[in-house]
This record gives C-alpha cells, structure tokens and sequence, in this order.
C-alpha cells in the first residue's frame, strides 16, 4: 500500500497555559498541507524500514512510523512489514512532517490488515505518538487545544488560495521551542478572528513562537517581511518553526522569488 503523509500548516498559535504533565495547553487552527512524503508499506517475511530523501537525524528504530506499527502490534498481532519512507517535508520545520507520517501509519495498517478501527480509535493511538499526530488521522481543517490534540470543527475554506512555504534549513527543536515561550492568554479569539476575510488576519491573528523565537533566529523576521514583499495578504511561522508561509490573494502566486541554498520551498495553490 502507497500513501502520501501530507504536512500541516498553523493559522494562529496561542500557547495558553502550563499542563501538570508539563505540556502546555495550546489554542491553534490546524490546516493539511500537500507537501507530503511517500511512504510503502508491504507484507514481507520480517520486519524491515528503509529511508530515502532527506536524511531524518535519530536511530531509525525510533522512527515515528515504526513506532506506530509497534503500537498497532502489540494489541493486534500483526504481520511482519515492510516499511519503506521517502522523506521530503523538511523535519523540525514545524510542518509536522513526522506526525502525518505516523498517523498515515497508523491508518494504512488498518486498512491493509483489516483492523476495523474507528477514526475516534486511531486518534487515540495517534496521541500516545505526539500532540500533533491525531491531527493527521481526519485530516482536515480543525481548531485544537489541549497539547494540540483535541478538536472543534471549523468552518474554514482556504481552497483555492496560492501559498508558499519556506523553510530555511534551519532544524528548530519543538521542546526547546516551547522552551523559550511564557503561557499567556490568547491575544484575541482565533476562530472570531479567522472567520473575517483574510486581509484583516495580518493585524489579528498571531503565532506566540513567531515573537519568541524571532529575537535568536532572525532570518525568520526576513523571511516572513520578504513574503509581505511580495504581495502577501497574510503570513506567518508554522508551529514551531522554522518554516513560514504566505498566503496571496486569489490563486495567484508571487513571480520569482529568490531564496538562499539550503532553503527548501512549496508553493501552490491549497
Ligand atoms: C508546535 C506544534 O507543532 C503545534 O502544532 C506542536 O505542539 C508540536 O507537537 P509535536 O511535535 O507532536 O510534539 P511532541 O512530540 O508531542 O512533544 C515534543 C516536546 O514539545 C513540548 N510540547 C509539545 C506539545 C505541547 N502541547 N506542549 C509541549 O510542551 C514538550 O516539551 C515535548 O516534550
Ligand atoms: N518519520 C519521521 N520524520 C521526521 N522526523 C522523525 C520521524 N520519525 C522520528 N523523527 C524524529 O522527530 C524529530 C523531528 O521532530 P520535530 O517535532 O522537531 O519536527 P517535525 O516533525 O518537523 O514537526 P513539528 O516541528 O511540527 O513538531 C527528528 O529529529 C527525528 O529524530
């Protein structure tokens, strides 16, 4: 079987308090993204993870795909597989590359082995993974909170908006990210202010790592004015960083936009 672990974009992020586990309790509209991984997982005689693309740092045992076949194997018995994942969302980019990967994971093996589990089920699963997994099982536009893994539905349609995304080649750690944020009330109510049109986000809508980790990683600041530059109507850093996104008006995306080596870029129209 042959999916495609798609990314996630945050529109708004409000870190909002501090959990007694530690975690903190976050407000954020999550959006999929299509920049997405491919990954094959196939029956075999024993167990088997094979990497290509862009190199994931860590033991691959600890893969987050692999981790999620260990969840689904330990209660179902499954069959040995063979996983084979090629990497292209850029990783600590704040795009939760590795958690669509796990959570397509986990909905792959439902369906090629049967397992009958419902979305309520893999969500579950998802979040023993990380907070941003259980996004990836439904897969569409949600406001979240708690540690960014339960869900309201939203009303939002960016369909039909031309974005680009930049990330540039910097790994920005998730826990060190949420390191350097103090807990504080949300600036304004995310989903009041997402319903009005696009324009006014600019001035309402805001992204609490953007103000923390723009004073130690400027480039993000630079990144995000060039994106204004160019005739964005809104953009922003997604998640955690390091990547930042623009959205234009209409379908219509900026000409030529000149990036430095070592960046990687997605654009296209959502
Ligand atoms: C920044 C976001 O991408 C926004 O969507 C997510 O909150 C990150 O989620 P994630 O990468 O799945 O994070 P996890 O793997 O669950 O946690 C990594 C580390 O980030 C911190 N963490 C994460 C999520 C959260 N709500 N509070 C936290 O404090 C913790 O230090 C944790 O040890
Ligand atoms: N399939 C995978 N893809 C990417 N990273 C993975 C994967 N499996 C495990 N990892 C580990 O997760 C770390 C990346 O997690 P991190 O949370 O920093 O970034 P991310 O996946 O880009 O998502 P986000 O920044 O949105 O949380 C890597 O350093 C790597 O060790």
């Amino acid at each position: 079987m042959l999916v495609f672990p798609n990314a996630k974009l945050n529109l708004g992020l409000y870190v909002t308090g501090r959990r007694p586990d530690g975690f903190r309790t976050l407000e954020s509209v999550f959006v999929p993204l299509p920049w997405c991984d491919a990954l094959e997982i196939l029956p075999a005689p024993e167990n088997q993870l094979t990497l290509t693309g862009i190199p994931i740092p860590g033991d691959p045992a600890t893969n987050l795909c692999w981790r999620a076949y260990e969840l689904l194997q330990a209660d179902f018995s499954l069959p040995p597989v063979q996983l084979h994942l090629h990497k292209v969302v850029p990783i600590g980019a704040g795009l939760g590359g590795g958690s669509g990967d796990a959570a397509f994971t986990l909905r792959a093996l439902n369906e090629l082995f049967d397992l009958k589990l419902t979305p309520e089920a893999l969500e579950n699963y998802a979040r023993r993974l990380g907070s941003d997994c259980a996004f990836f099982i439904r897969n569409q536009p949600v406001l979240a909170h708690e540690k960014g893994d339960v869900f309201q539905s939203i009303d939002l349609n960016l369909t039909g908006t031309a974005c680009k995304v930049i990330y540039p080649g910097l790994h920005i750690s998730t826990a060190e990210a949420y390191g350097r944020v103090t807990p504080r009330p949300p600036r304004h109510e995310l989903r009041a202010s997402l319903a009005q049109p696009l324009a006014t986000w600019r001035a309402t809508v805001s992204n609490d790592f953007e103000e923390a980790l723009t004073p130690f990683y400027p480039v993000l600041g630079e990144i995000k004015q060039a994106l204004y530059d160019a005739g964005a109507t809104y953009a922003s850093l997604s998640g955690s960083g390091s990547a930042v996104y623009g959205l234009f008006p209409g379908r219509e995306l900026p000409p030529e936009f000149p990036v430095a080596d070592g960046y990687l870029v997605w654009d296209g129209v959502l």
